[in-house]
């Protein structure tokens, strides 16, 4: 099982001036410096294509790095692979099954291929975690999509690796279940294991992880606690509702941006250091338009994610 240093690691994954030049020359990751502190859910961000597959593929051992270090739970890639290898779990994003295996004889032969002793093999409880217990003797090719991926999740903990890695987990996967694999995700957290995960859905990112990490062009070009990133957002909006129709629509120094969106409707945008929004809206009524609704909405994460790759 996995052998832990004798103290256990600040950081969980530690990269440094991680390089991968694919065959043909696409430079997917670009001199990578990345460290994910121990305990925490990481969300790993970035559009298509940023190099968050590749990063997930060297720390598993799928793709070869180029150049540069990765350390697992401490361990060295190049000089411990066994131990870094036995210290992570990864759920990929292909759903790759033998389809003539059951869940439990799936969840068997991984603790057999990680030298998990019969005795410590907890198959049944981690079906039971990921609610597919009634599916133990199922043929895998008849579970849904839903129950394949969490299945993935049991499979990747077999050897109870202090890091789990998840690429994409809720891809294809309802509301329901995908609240469910969460529950069980900030579950393991509270055990202490370390959880990375790759996501689109900026919202979850938002509710689940601790801190994030945005990747573009095969570089970290944020990481921060995740409520730090989010006040980052520098616009906030208000739509201002008012008493007659707009012919056109009124300016003041304190809009960033002003549109009708509606007969009636302006959608005012200003940014939260250089206003509030008892300005905008003494700006409004002294174009001399009475007010008789306002709703506002704040920058989230998707704001920050969309002005830092847009301006990398
Ligand atoms: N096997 C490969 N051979 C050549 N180029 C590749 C290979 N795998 C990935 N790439 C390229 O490397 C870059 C990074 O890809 P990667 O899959 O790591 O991105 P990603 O951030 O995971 O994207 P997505 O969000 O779409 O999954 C992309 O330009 C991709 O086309």
């Amino acid at each position: 099982m996995t052998e832990t240093p004798a103290s256990a690691p600040e950081a969980a994954i530690e990269i440094s001036n991680l390089t991968k030049i694919y065959k043909g020359g696409k430079r997917a990751l670009d001199g990578m410096n990345l460290s994910i502190p121990r305990g925490q859910i990481y969300g790993l961000l970035g559009p298509n294509g940023a190099g968050k597959s590749t990063t997930i593929n060297i720390l598993a051992g799928m793709v070869n790095k180029t150049s540069g270090t990765a350390r697992i739970w401490g361990f060295d890639t190049d000089v411990n692979p066994r131990n870094a290898k036995n210290s992570i779990g990864i759920v990929p994003q292909e759903i790759v099954f033998d389809p003539f295996f059951t869940p439990f004889e799936t969840l068997e032969n991984q603790a057999g291929y990680y030298g998990v002793p019969k005795g410590q093999r907890r198959s049944m409880e981690l079906l039971r975690a990921v609610h597919l217990e009634d599916k133990a003797h199922a043929y895998a090719r008849t579970l849904s999509g839903g129950m394949k991926r969490r299945l993935l999740v049991a499979k990747a903990m077999v050897h109870s690796p202090p890091i789990l890695v998840l690429d994409e987990p809720t891809a294809g996967v309802d509301v329901q279940l995908r609240q469910q694999l969460w529950a069980y995700v900030r579950e393991l957290n509270a055990l202490g294991v370390t959880i990375v995960l790759t996501t689109h859905y900026l919202e979850e990112a938002e509710e689940l992880c601790d801190r994030i990490g945005i990747i573009n062009h095969g570089r970290l070009i944020a990481d921060k606690p995740t409520r730090e990133l989010v006040d980052m957002a520098q616009e906030k909006v208000v739509q201002v509702t008012v008493d007659r129709d707009i012919t056109t629509p009124p300016d003041a120094p304190c809009f960033e941006k002003v549109e009708r969106s509606g007969d009636r409707t302006l959608t005012i945008t200003y940014l939260k250091d250089r206003a509030n929004a008892g300005q905008v809206l003494s700006a409004v009524q002294a174009s001399g338009l009475a007010i008789v609704d306002v709703v506002t909405r704040d920058p989230d994460l998707e704001d920050v994610f969309l002005n830092l790759t847009a301006a990398a």
